[in-house]
């Protein structure tokens, strides 16, 4: 085959526990992540000899962050192909073209989840045959929550993040993102978590009772009061206009509002299809908010199309 295109989405974290910084630099982190329908395409065409090229194309108007994906080797799709090709000995060559759609460094995981697409995809037109774990080996490389792009669903982050579990959950849930205007920086919002937190103790992450139950329940209501991000303070030390946008939704009638991952997207969990229309169209007059997309979740992770 000498062409595939993979399909892969965007994540949020239900819960986001952030431990004491590790000797390496990292955190621990205790995690639910869940895959959300907003999904980046990445398509891989063989070439004949051994270059690695990336173009990057967006429909999203709202957002002119495209400009900021790197066209070159610092592409994380890119560093995925060239990983691939050291881990299998291959020379082959190829074309990526990525489809833009998820906001970039906006907490949602886009770089990575072009990370994980590429792997797939790679993997395909080369047919250097790797398996799904062996594929995820390499996504813990190149970052911290590659590994669940591939897995998508619901699942228990652990480790730096990198570290995969499976979790009982029900349930279909709507959502509802405000995307800001700028992106935040993943390892900024770290270093504030740090300097917010030094000559303070800071606890072991878990993973809430309460949060688990309500997965498991399928219920929507419990899951709004349990969600949780230790990285609000930090993004919003950053980016305090980001408070406004959570009180917006909130106000809404949103069931639970908090930052996606590092931020700045903030995410709204509705009821049903018609409350997510009304938080949507509350928050899209919000000065803060770039763009407004309504969402489910859970969905797979990155698939052949
Ligand atoms: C915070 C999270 C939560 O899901 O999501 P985003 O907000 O970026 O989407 C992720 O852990 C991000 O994962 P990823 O974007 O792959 O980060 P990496 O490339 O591994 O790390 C980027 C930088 O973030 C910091 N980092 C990341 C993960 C972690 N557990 N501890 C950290 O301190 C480090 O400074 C690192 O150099
Ligand atoms: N394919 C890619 N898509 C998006 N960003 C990329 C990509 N490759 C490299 N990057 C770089 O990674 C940074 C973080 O991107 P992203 O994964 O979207 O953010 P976040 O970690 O907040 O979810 C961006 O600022 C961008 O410069």
């Amino acid at each position: 085959m000498s062409s595939a295109n993979v399909r892969v989405p965007a994540k949020i974290n239900l819960c986001l526990g952030v431990g004491p910084v590790r000797g390496d630099g990292y955190h621990p982190l205790a995690t639910v992540y869940q895959a959300v329908d907003l999904h980046d395409e990445v398509r891989a065409t063989v070439r004949d000899d051994e270059q690695i090229t990336v173009t990057v194309h967006s429909d999203v108007d709202a957002r002119s962050e495209v400009a900021i994906v790197p066209e070159d080797d610092d592409n994380l799709a890119v560093r995925a192909a060239r990983l691939l090709r050291e881990r299998t000995g291959s020379t082959q060559g190829v074309d990526l073209a990525i489809r833009k759609v998820i906001p970039v460094a906006g907490g949602m995981a886009g770089g990575s989840a072009d990370a994980a697409a590429s792997l797939v995809a790679c993997n395909e037109v080369w047919g250097t045959g790797l398996s799904r774990q062996a594929l995820e080996v390499l996504a813990a490389r190149l970052g911290s929550d590659v590994p669940f792009l591939l897995h998508g669903g619901n699942a228990i982050g652990g480790g730096r993040g990198e570290t995969v579990s499976p979790v009982l959950a029900r349930g279909s849930y709507h959502w509802v993102f405000a995307m800001a205007h700028d992106g935040l920086s993943t390892k900024a919002v770290f270093a504030e978590f740090d300097r917010i937190n030094a000559g303070r103790p800071v606890p072991d992450p878990v993973v809430p009772d309460a949060l688990l139950a309500a997965l498991r329940a399928g219920d929507a209501e419990a899951l709004g009061s349990a969600l949780s991000n230790d990285l609000t303070e930090a993004a919003l030390s950053l980016r305090p206009e980001l408070s406004d946008t959570l009180s917006i939704g909130i106000e809404a009638g949103a069931l639970g509002a908090i930052l996606s991952g590092s931020g700045p997207t903030a995410l709204f969990l509705a009821s049903d299809a018609e409350h997510s229309l009304d938080i949507a169209f509350a928050l899209s007059s919000a000065s803060g908010c770039a763009d407004v997309v309504q969402s489910r979740g859970p969905v797979p992770g990155a698939r052949l199309t």
